[in-house]
C-alpha cells in the first residue's frame, strides 16, 4: 500500500519562542482511516493546517502522493474544518456548489458531484433548504458534503461529530466508513476514543507538538499496554476485603464494582481471584487493553481533560 502523506521533521511555531510542532514526522498510508489524537493544545489543528499548506513550516518536508505540496496535490485533499464553513443564506445545494466551483468543477460533472455529495450525507431531499434551519447534525453533514464534493483521494475531518445527536453521529461514522470503502483515505481527528476505536485502522498520538506513537490500531494497543483491567463485583462492600485486596493492584472502586489491574497475559488471574474471594465473587469481567490506556500511558492525560 502506497504512502499518501509523508511529513518529516516538521517544525512550526507561531512565535519564535515556543515550538508548536517539534520535529514531528508522520506518515499516512493509502486507504487508511488514520485517527489523529492528542490532548487539548497538542498541536493537531496546527498540524492539519501545515499539512494543507495553510501555514508554512519553519523546517522539515511535506509530501503528498510522493510530491512536494502543490496546487494539484491540494486538489486531491479535502478538508472538513471543526468550525462550520457554511453560507447560511444559500441553499444546501448552493453551498456545495460553491465549494465544487472552488475546486474547479463545472457543468455536468459539477451537478453530478453535488448530487453525489448531498446523497452521500443524506441531505439530497433537503437540498433546497437553507442551513440556518438545519439541526447541528445536519449542518455538520452539509459541511462534510462541501469537503467531499470534488471527490478527493484524502479527506481530513476535524472533530466532525462534536455537538451532534446520536443519530447524526452514527450517520456520519457510517458515511466515513463508506467513503473509505470507496477508496478514500481518511484522516480523522476526534476526542471520542470509542469512535476512533470503532472506525480507525491506524492511529497517531501527538502531545506538545511531538509524535508519541503511530501505527496500526491493534499493534499500538498491544505495544503500549502492559495491563488489563478486571471489573469485579463482590457480595460485600470493598472495605470488607481489605486484606485480600492487598495482593492486587486496585485501580478504583465504585461500589458495587472494584477495578483491578492485572498483567496483560497473566493466565493465572482467574485462580488468584477465586482463591482470594471464593464464593463472594458475584461477577467479573475482563476488560481488554484499549486505546484510552495507551493515551493515558503516553500523555498522562485523559483524552477529554
Ligand atoms: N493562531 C495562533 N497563534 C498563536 N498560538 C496559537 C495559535 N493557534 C494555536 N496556538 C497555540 O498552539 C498550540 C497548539 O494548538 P492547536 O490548536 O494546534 O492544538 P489542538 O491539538 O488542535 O487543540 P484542541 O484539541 O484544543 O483543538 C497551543 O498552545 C495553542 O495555544
Amino acid at each position: 500500500m502506497g504512502t499518501v502523506f509523508a511529513g518529516k521533521e516538521i517544525e512550526f511555531s507561531y512565535n519564535q519562542k515556543k515550538p508548536v510542532l517539534n520535529r514531528l514526522s508522520l506518515s499516512i498510508g493509502e486507504k487508511q482511516i488514520f485517527g489523529l489524537l492528542g490532548p487539548n493544545g497538542a498541536g493537531k489543528s496546527t498540524l492539519t493546517k501545515v499539512m494543507l499548506g495553510l501555514d508554512k513550516p519553519r523546517g522539515g518536508t511535506i509530501q503528498w502522493f510522493n510530491e512536494r505540496l502543490n496546487a494539484s496535490t491540494n486538489k486531491r485533499v479535502g478538508y472538513v474544518p471543526q468550525d462550520l464553513a457554511l453560507m447560511y443564506d444559500l441553499s444546501a445545494y448552493d453551498n456545495v456548489m460553491f465549494f465544487g466551483k472552488l475546486y474547479g468543477l463545472k457543468g455536468e460533472k459539477l451537478k453530478k458531484q453535488i448530487q453525489f455529495a448531498l446523497e452521500f450525507v443524506g441531505l439530497w431531499e433537503e437540498r433546497a433548504q437553507k442551513p440556518k434551519k438545519f439541526s447541528g447534525g445536519m449542518k455538520r453533514r452539509l459541511n462534510i458534503a462541501c469537503g467531499i464534493v470534488h471527490n478527493p483521494d484524502v479527506i481530513i475531518l476535524d472533530e466532525p461529530t462534536v455537538g451532534v445527536d446520536p443519530q447524526s453521529r452514527n450517520r456520519i461514522l457510517d458515511a466515513i466508513l463508506e467513503l473509505n470503502q470507496l477508496g478514500t483515505t481518511v484522516v480523522y481527528i476526534s476526542h471520542y476514543m470509542e469512535e476512533v476505536e470503532k472506525i480507525c485502522t491506524h492511529v497517531g498520538i501527538i502531545d506538545k507538538g511531538r509524535l508519541l506513537c503511530q501505527g496500526e490500531l491493534g499493534d499500538i494497543i498491544e505495544e503500549f499496554t502492559d495491563e488489563a483491567v478486571i471489573r469485579l463485583e463482590l457480595q460485600k462492600k470493598k472495605a470488607h476485603y481489605a486484606q485480600q485486596l492487598k495482593s492486587f493492584t486496585v485501580l478504583d472502586a465504585e461500589e458495587p464494582y472494584i477495578h483491578l489491574s492485572v498483567p496483560k497475559h497473566d493466565v493465572h488471574f482467574i485462580s488468584r481471584i477465586k482463591e482470594a474471594f471464593g464464593d463472594d465473587v458475584k461477577s467479573f469481567q475482563y476488560v481488554s487493553p484499549n486505546l484510552e490506556q495507551v493515551f493515558f500511558k503516553l500523555t498522562q492525560k485523559n483524552l477529554r481533560d
